[in-house]
């Protein structure tokens, strides 16, 4: 807009009032058309008197709804950016970009569809297809029911009395197989009924009904005589996924937008390279490999997932990445949830740089001293240190770094919800490399491929040997045997407990077996100072039995250490007796675990099958078989943010996976072609005449008018900036200026919804629609107004709204307005482009 020439001061009524933003950030949005810090001009309060005096629904509507819509997006495109860390830029999806980005999906996605099948051709999408369709299409095909790319079960395999889901009836339990007139039938128990289904139907339909976190719910039984109740649960279900998908691309596409320039590949590097003492396994060649591309070849910051079972060796893939980055003078910042992993980084970090003596390794842990970590901070801030290793505590705001490019996050699923998103805030400007022990289903990861940068180790060292797992009741004299057993051939022991209480009885029982042999105790409440020194003792040999929580569950590596005690087993997860197990054979002498359990009789089915599973788990790099097992929620949750257990619960964890991969497949059916901003059909009768009053106020309306209906055919974003402007330097536009502007808003929105007509009809408004019905669910799953929501429905090719009076052309363009600003809000970026 062109700046207005210097001239006579206006009258003070006209006079810009503060920042129309300023204002509703200060208090809600007043109902009146003048903010109260000015009096409206007397021309213009008649129009005010007017407008106060309008029918009640008019009076309803906030005269400020532009700032409000305004105040809403531009609130919205903030907390997209914060979230995906990107800059402050509002502007939305560039459609070119985003047309790249979903290419470069679908490739990666064929890619990983058809490594899975493991048939190195293209074209897995209808694979993919879990819904009603791709289901038969698969069964013709002659894909088992819960084969790799499914969670369906074979009925086969059910036991009589677990809960299964029919995708179209809901959760039963099965009863039985049994055969009538040489055809074998499923029969499920419903609430109200048993339904009987052939084999092969049932084949296609069944999954089972998990849970995640196998918590116990009560598991109500849906009814045959009533199929709505399921049918809105599994759409509820269906939708977040929708969502959980598109936001899933928008994070990534917005990250994409980042920018750095790639980092030169050290000369050093082959020779540091050289220096890892052992044979790298494949999996951590092509990790290696990655990242390297990742530093040296991209032009977006990395964000990358390593992820890997227990013990494969994620540390020395971080350790490379980390000497691209100081080698260019850099600092890399290493963050592990718990001391005693930091202390352990730090030590290994520090050997394996030793050969460099220009690069510093600093620990920095709230267990140091005031004294310790100012001067810490200020070496850090002075560039001295090039590698910080810390717990959170190295996230303090009074941390300031020289020149940081890198950040390393251990197990990232461990810290708190504050401390996750600051970690995301670093990667707005850094490269972030995610260690991850938790291993994710394999088929998760591959469909993924294309949503999230990750390398996947699954192959163990060479001289790695399974840990010989065993399961029984707790018996004093089997526990002190494997003890005996492991220092007499000079190791060490883990004795590990759920509880700090149980830890005292353990302590007793094991100084009165064992009195001369020296043993420490770590659990979380203890202070990190008495953790870590306890530690250190463990890992220098010092002391033999460490009694302990599972706080020593996540990467901690001490190669003496080979049997591993754990008493009260039943009452730890599957995923985390996993972890656990991993913490012994870890070099190339043989690790023993044995699980405990206390008395038979009073293990639940869960924990049960939870042991079981564990011990025939026992082979190397089994954490993918464990994690399907698990249903990988935990790995799910890290890959995709915060859990959706809720959302997941509606429908199981199975049928949820399932609807998952279908949406993963279908992602380019969640975009919104707009339409060109002159091809939209407005036929709402309304030509507002703005005052003369207001034109002669106005430096140059003409011109003024066209830029404002430039600035609607541009973009929404330009129009929003153009009312901005224009409140900034004439204050707050009367009401049919008002309505002019709103009726570009309404026109520019419905572009940008795919609308190309808009007419009203007796009550009701028709909207003509290129959006598709998965969008419009999307949309009004999300949208704010009830009223609007259940007003809306989808026909054919048209929105239709129902409107409970039909009303008077004015009121019917504020109803569009607040209508399709809420649709226009609710829709994310990457569907708007
Ligand atoms: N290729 C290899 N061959 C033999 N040993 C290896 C290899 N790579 C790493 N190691 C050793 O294996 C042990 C485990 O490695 P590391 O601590 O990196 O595993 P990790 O993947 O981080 O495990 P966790 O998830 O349990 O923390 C270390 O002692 C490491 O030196």
């Amino acid at each position: 807009m062109a700046a207005p020439p210097a001239r006579v001061p206006p009258p003070a009524a006209f006079r810009p009032h503060p920042h129309p933003l300023l204002l509703l950030r200060l208090r809600p949005p007043p109902a009146r058309i003048f903010p109260a810090c000015l009096p409206p001009p007397r021309c213009l309060r008649r129009l005010a008197v007017a407008a106060a005096t309008a029918t009640a629904a008019a009076a309803s509507v906030a005269p400020d709804d532009i700032s409000q819509l305004n105040y809403r997006l531009r609130a919205i495109a903030r907390r997209r950016d914060a979230a995906s860390a990107a800059s402050t830029s509002a502007s939305p999806v560039d459609p070119a970009q985003a047309e790249a980005y979903l290419r470069m999906i679908r490739d990666q996605q064929r890619l990983g569809l058809s490594q899975l099948r493991g048939d190195g051709g293209a074209g897995g999408e209808a694979e993919l297809d879990a819904d009603e369709e791709g289901g038969g299409e698969r069964a013709r095909k002659g894909m088992a029911a819960g084969s790799l790319l499914g969670h369906r079960v074979d009925p086969r395999e059910l036991e009589p009395g677990e809960y299964v889901v029919h995708k179209k009836v809901g959760v039963g339990k099965f009863a039985c197989i049994s055969a009538e007139d040489g055809v074998d039938y499923v029969f499920i128990q419903y609430a109200d009924a048993m339904a009987k289904l052939a084999v092969d139907q049932a084949a296609r339909m069944l999954y089972r009904y998990n849970l995640p976190h196998e918590k116990k719910r009560p598991r109500n039984l849906s009814k045959l005589s009533d199929p709505s109740t399921w049918e809105k649960r599994r759409l509820k279900g269906k939708l977040a996924v929708q969502k959980m998908v598109v936001n899933l691309m928008e994070l990534y596409l917005q990250r994409m937008r980042q920018s750095r320039p790639p980092y030169t590949k050290p000369v050093a590097l082959d020779e540091f390279a050289a220096e890892f003492p052992y044979e790298p396994t494949p999996d951590q060649c092509q990790a290696f490999i990655d990242v390297e591309k990742d530093l040296t070849e991209r032009e977006t910051p990395m964000d990358r997932l390593i992820c890997g079972d227990v013990g494969f060796g994620k540390t020395e893939v971080a350790m490379r990445a980390i000497f691209i980055v100081v080698s260019a003078g850099y600092q890399a910042m290493v963050l592990a949830p718990t001391v005693i992993l930091a202390k352990q980084h730090y030590d290994v970090m520090t050997e394996r740089f030793a050969n460099y003596p220009d690069i510093k390794v600093a620990m920095f842990s709230g267990a140091q001293s005031k004294e310790e970590k100012d001067d810490l901070i200020t070496k850090i801030k002075s560039g001295d240190l090039h590698i910080i290793v810390g717990t959170h505590a190295v996230l303090t705001e009074r941390m300031a770094y020289n020149n940081l490019g890198l950040l390393v996050v251990d197990e990232e699923q461990k810290f708190g919800v504050q401390q996750k998103e600051k970690i995301a805030s670093y990667k707005a400007s850094i490269d972030v490399l995610t260690l991850s022990a938790t291993p994710i289903p394999r088929t998760l990861y591959l469909a993924l491929t294309g949503f999230r940068d990750a390398s996947l180790m699954s192959t163990p060292p060479p001289e790695r040997v399974a840990v010989k797992t065993y399961v029984s009741a707790f018996s004093k004299d089997r526990a002190l045997s494997a003890i005996k057993f492991e220092l007499q051939r000079g190791g060490q022991v883990f004795y590990v407990v759920p509880r700090i209480k149980a830890i005292d009885d353990v302590l007793q029982f094991l100084k009165d077996s064992l009195p001369d042999v020296p043993i420490a105790v770590a659990h979380g409440k203890k202070m990190s100072k008495n953790i870590q020194f306890a530690m250190e003792k463990f890992a220098s040999g010092e002391v033999k039995i460490l009694v302990c929580t599972h706080i020593i569950e996540s990467g901690i590596d001490i190669a003496n250490a080979n049997t591993m005690i754990v008493q009260f087993a039943e009452l730890f997860g599957l995923a985390q007796l996993y972890q656990l197990r991993g913490r012994v054979g870890r070099s190339e002498r043989e690790g023993f675990a044995y699980l405990f359990y206390t008395d038979k009789s009073l293990l639940s089915r869960v924990a049960t099958d939870r042991l079981g599973a564990i011990e025939e788990h026992s082979e190397l790099g089994q954490g993918f078989h464990v994690a399907e097992k698990d249903m990988g929620i935990r790995g799910f949750g890290s890959l995709f943010g915060d859990q959706q257990s809720g959302d997941v619960a509606n429908v199981g964890i199975d049928l949820f996976f399932d609807m998952l991969f279908d949406s993963l497949s279908k992602v380019d059916q969640f975009c919104l072609v707009p339409i060109p901003y002159k091809d939209v059909q407005l036929d709402i009768n309304i030509s507002p005449h703005l005052s003369s009053e207001y034109i002669s106020y106005l430096e140059n309306p003409v011109e003024l008018l066209n830029e404002a209906a430039k600035a609607a055919e541009k973009d929404l974003w330009t129009l929003i900036q153009f009312t901005e402007d224009l409140r900034r330097r004439y204050g707050k536009e009367p009401r049919d200026m008002e309505l002019l502007l709103k009726k570009l808003y309404v026109r520019r929105m419905a572009a940008d919804l795919g609308v190309s007509r808009v007419y009203p009809s007796g009550k009701t408004i028709f909207m003509k629609t290129n959006m598709n019905k998965k969008v419009f669910r999307l949309m009004t799953e999300a949208m704010t107004s009830e009223t609007h929501r259940n007003s809306l429905s989808f026909v054919g090719k048209e929105i239709k709204a129902e409107l409970l009076v039909s009303l008077p052309d004015t009121l019917l363009l504020n109803w569009l307005f607040h209508c399709l600003a809420d649709c226009y809000a609710v829709i994310p970026a990457l569907v708007k482009y």
